[in-house]
């Protein structure tokens, strides 16, 4: 279960509305810091289905949740994670191709249906805006090692130890890591090597290829070291932070000159951050003030825009806000909302009776022309003061 310790804002969302997990472990170690541990040890970690699943649907939730900035991930008990669970995830693929029933384009539509699935699993670690720094202790093999390619940042234990596993089960590696472990470190020869033989790598090795950034001695400090970074970085201007990771990654999959264009779209919005002024205030004060920043999303995920997020709230009370369509529909129902909100509201309407509904409200009646006046300059001043 996800325990919070605070809780501020009037948008606050706990995160029990997380689901309940059965092989992952989820915590809030440091404030806006998530700590997620697969928790299979009995089974050193091994993916079945359902936490292979889990995954996915744990990095979907951690990218919506506005007040997470950073993330752990780690595996419990003696390892990482030992790949695919031989048993459980071998039968789903195996009940594909050996049905009798469908024939071979069927199969190749439902693995590559199933395939996909488990790829997308992973590649929400990279798809969440949060970056996301993985601690490996133990074995880390097959699906383990294509787990943590998906990673922003690898730190491990000296007792790590890391292989390209697939070939050995008869498998060209497809969730992964052949796709992005070359744009991680730098030598395609090394690569090559340990993706045709499948053999171990100790960490010290994976440090010189330059798939992990540290080793530590034990386990325990490869987390506080990882836990202590996730908290430095989530220290930090998320809208900073979460801006830099995406053109990071925009940057490694296109040109120079495609990425520094996205960056120069990205930063004409989010140059204008209030974080900008308060980081650059603390750079001055040479450290004697520490910048807070806010949460970067006020509301959870586009889908709660259907009024039960944004109203009853009382993030409107004592605004003033200007409704033009206000005497039905969806204009009629806003100002309602927000006046039993305790907006000051102000509705302008084309048809002249006053609405009996909004007491205390200022009515204007306009005129045709006057209202496509009023529209213009609401719209060029702004809708709530
Ligand atoms: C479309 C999707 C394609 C995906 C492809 C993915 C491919 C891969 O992941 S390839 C890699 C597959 N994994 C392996 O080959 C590793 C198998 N396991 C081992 O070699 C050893 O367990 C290991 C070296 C990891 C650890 O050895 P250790 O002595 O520390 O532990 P064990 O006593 O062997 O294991 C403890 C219990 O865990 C169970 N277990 C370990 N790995 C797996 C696994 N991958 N799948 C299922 N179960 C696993 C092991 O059976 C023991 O359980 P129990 O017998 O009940 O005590």
């Amino acid at each position: 279960m996800f325990l919070r310790s605070r809780c501020s804002g009037v948008l606050y969302r706990s995160l029990s509305t997380l689901p309940a997990f059965e092989h992952l472990l989820v915590t809030e170690p440091k404030k806006h810091v998530a700590f997620v541990q697969l928790n299979r040890p009995d089974k050193r970690n091994s993916l079945n289905p359902k936490l292979w699943k889990e995954i996915g649907t744990v990095f979907d939730h951690l990218a919506e949740d506005s007040d997470i900035r950073s993330i752990v991930l780690a595996g419990s008990g003696k390892a990482f994670c030992a790949g695919i669970d031989l048993k459980e995830g071998i039968a789903k693929l195996t009940a594909i191709f050996q049905d009798d029933s469908s024939d071979v384009a069927r199969k190749a539509r439902s693995l590559r249906k199933l395939i996909s699935s488990f790829q997308n699993d992973f590649t929400a670690i990279e798809k969440c805006p949060k970056p996301v720094i993985s601690a490996v202790h133990g074995y880390c093999i097959g699906a383990g090692i294509n787990v943590i390619s998906a990673c922003d940042i690898r730190y491990s234990s000296s007792d790590a130890t890391f292989s390209i596993k697939e070939v050995d089960i008869g498998i060209a590696a497809d969730v992964g890591i052949l796709n992005r472990i070359n744009k991680i470190v730098g030598s395609d020869s090394l690569t090559r090597e340990l993706a045709y033989t499948a053999r171990d790598m100790t960490a010290q090795e994976a440090f010189e290829y330059g798939l992990v950034s540290r080793v530590f001695p034990s386990f325990d400090d490869c987390l506080s070291a990882s836990i202590a970074l996730a908290e430095t970085i989530a220290n930090k201007s998320p809208i900073a932070v979460q801006g830099t990771k995406l053109t990071l990654n925009y940057a490694r999959d296109h040109t120079i000159e495609d990425s520094i264009n996205f960056i120069l779209t990205w930063n004409q919005s989010q140059l204008q951050s209030e974080d900008l002024i308060k980081s650059a205030m603390a750079a001055m004060s040479k450290g004697k003030e520490k910048a807070e920043f806010a949460n970067p999303l006020i509301i959870k995920k586009a889908t709660d825009c259907d009024g039960s997020a944004m109203f009853n709230t009382g993030i409107f009370a004592g605004r003033t806000a200007f409704i033009t369509g206000a005497s039905r529909g969806i204009g009629k129902e806003i100002a309602l909302k927000l006046a039993k909100d305790g907006a000051n509201i102000v509705i302008a309407a084309k048809t002249v009776e006053a609405h009996p509904k909004l007491p205390g409200t200022i009515y204007t009646a306009a005129a045709e022309s006057e209202f496509d006046r009023l529209t213009a300059s609401c719209v060029r001043s702004c809708t709530f003061a």
